[in-house]
């Protein structure tokens, strides 16, 4: 096509998606006139872009959402684009939302990548609640995620760790970079517990799964104008996003083939394709049947929602350690008196680290990794607190504000782990000042998954290293700045010098 051409194209095109754009924004002027259900308080609107405006002011929209909700109160409507939000900021409309009126709200809603990342919305996080994601969810907690299956793959966490143990040591003195070293522990674990032996993929796989998570965490223009279907045919991230499946694929589909073609024995070194198979070969006849397909996007999702969250957890924890020197001292005592007798650190005896485990839950509850929770969508219309919120209202909770919030925590900025020693609050899902995990049929069913993928390591570099920050930096100085993705990370790589205390 010469230059003429394309330019007359491009004004058509301009032209007509611009009467496009004025029609819509006359009709909803004008039904929003005509209907006016009392909907929850929330800032004021400009025509087609709603609220963007307001929520962008920050890099991180918790943060935005947090400011707002201060103005508007705790459960907040807004716009943006054309979608409506609501946005929860306390433990009384969160309970409402995840408990009291939770089958209502259990939902997720229709979004352009992850639509792909699924399999059309077939695996375990990004289907709405029916049949088949119960069916799903069900083999997940009791046949993936369960107890006895995280036990079996104690060996592999064990040696995971030690590695990364060995690699700090060799650098003894220098700079290292926990960041970097801390994700490719996890990827490891993860990767070994789900395809067993090292694939020959392995590599390939988590740089395809790295990039295709970092993508899923972005905000995209035709999530918000989901009924301008051009924007979806026009965007280069969905383009990129089908190569990358594509090619993910290709590979998931090799070692599911690799692993049918090897006969273990029943039981024996059991990795999570193994289990998948097997699961598929025993339901082979039933209703429910576990396609390829299904397996492929539950191994997809183990990676997405296991590997970057317990990294993330694990860095936030030794930055605040770091941040806090009476703190670090104290863990450090703990840890080391409990193993010195020993002379390593184990599984066998995590459950006597009481102090570390406050550790952790005072890091969830500073640094929830997933401060919005995934979204939710709302069936049907309903009402809460007096409030009409209509059918297809997306929701977010910001459990981040609320685990930050005075009225339910002393000293709510501070890093203080004492606060949950003798403590029942927990992060199960019925505590709702306290849900990094969120609750409800939707709660995460990874937390069994997750605690030795944190607790083991975190308790090995507090054994064998002191800490201290490069170039003379004082403790206080280090930088938490967060960056905003599927999760909430540091924005710069922990890079700390360690001191060998224990062999
Ligand atoms: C520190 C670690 C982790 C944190 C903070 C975390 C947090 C969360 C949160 C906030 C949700 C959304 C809950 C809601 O919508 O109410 C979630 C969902 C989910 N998580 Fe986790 N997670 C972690 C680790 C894991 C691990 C290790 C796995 C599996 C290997 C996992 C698997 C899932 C799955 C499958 C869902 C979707 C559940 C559904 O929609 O039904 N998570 N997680």
């Amino acid at each position: 096509m010469d230059l003429p051409n394309i330019f007359s194209s491009f004004t058509l095109m301009a032209s007509f998606l611009f009467l496009f754009l004025l029609f819509k924004i006359v009709t909803r002027w004008t039904t929003s006139k005509t209907s006016n259900p009392k909907l929850p308080p929330g800032p004021w609107r400009l025509p087609f872009i709603g609220n963007i405006h307001q929520i962008i002011s920050s890099p991180m929209p918790h943060h935005s959402f947090k400011h707002l909700a201060q103005k508007y109160g705790p459960l907040m409507y807004l716009k943006l684009g054309e979608v409506p939000y609501v946005i929860v900021t306390s433990q009384e409309m969160a309970k409402e939302v995840m408990q009291t009126q939770d089958l209502n709200f259990c939902d997720r809603p229709n979004l352009m990548l992850s639509t792909i990342f699924s399999y059309n919305k077939t695996d375990i996080i990004f289907p709405i609640y029916e049949e088949h994601w119960r069916q799903l969810r069900k083999i997940c907690v009791i046949e993936l995620l369960s107890v006895k299956r995280v036990q079996s793959f104690g060996s592999i966490r064990e040696e995971e760790v030690s590695d990364l143990v060995k690699s700090i040591s060799s650098n003894e003195g220098l700079v290292v970079n926990l960041t970097h070293q801390i994700f490719s522990m996890t990827y490891g674990i993860v990767a070994r517990a789900a395809f067993g032996k090292k694939s020959k993929h392995q590599q390939v796989f988590i740089s395809l799964s790295n990039e295709m998570i970092n993508m899923l965490g972005g905000i995209y223009v035709a999530d918000l104008y989901p009924s301008i279907k051009i924007l979806q045919s026009m965007s280069r991230a969905k383009t990129k996003f089908e190569k990358l499946h594509s090619e993910i694929d290709i590979i998931l589909q090799d070692i599911i083939n690799d692993h049918r073609s090897i006969h273990k024995e029943a039981g024996k070194d059991e990795d999570l394709v193994d289990a998948l198979i097997k699961i598929q070969q025993e339901n082979d006849q039933s209703q429910h049947q576990l396609t390829d397909d299904n397996m492929k996007s539950i191994i997809q999702d183990m990676f997405a929602a296991g590997t970057e969250t317990s990294s993330v957890l694990l860095l936030w924890g030794m930055s605040e350690l770091v941040k806090n020197p009476k703190v670090m001292e104290k863990v450090q005592g703990e840890v080391r008196k409990v193993f010195d007798k020993k002379g390593s650190v184990d599984e066998s005896e995590l459950h006597q680290l009481v102090y570390l485990k406050c550790v952790i839950k005072e890091t969830l509850r500073l640094h929830p990794i997933v401060p919005l929770l995934v979204p939710r969508e709302c069936r049907e219309r309903c009402q809460i607190n007096g409030y009409e919120i209509p059918a297809k209202t997306r929701v977010m909770v910001n459990a981040w504000a609320i685990g930050r919030d005075p009225k339910y925590w002393v000293e709510a900025e501070s890093f203080k782990p004492e606060r949950f020693l003798n403590n029942p609050i927990d992060f199960k899902g019925t505590d709702f000042e306290y849900i990094p995990f969120g609750a409800g049929r939707r709660m995460c069913p990874g937390i069994a998954f997750a605690s030795p993928n944190v607790e083991l390591p975190l308790a090995k570099l507090l054994y064998h290293f002191d800490w201290k920050l490069p170039n003379e930096m004082k403790n206080e100085e280090i930088d938490m700045t967060e960056t905003f993705g599927l999760t909430v990370g540091r924005k710069h790589d922990l890079c700390l010098i360690p001191t060998t205390r224990r062999l």
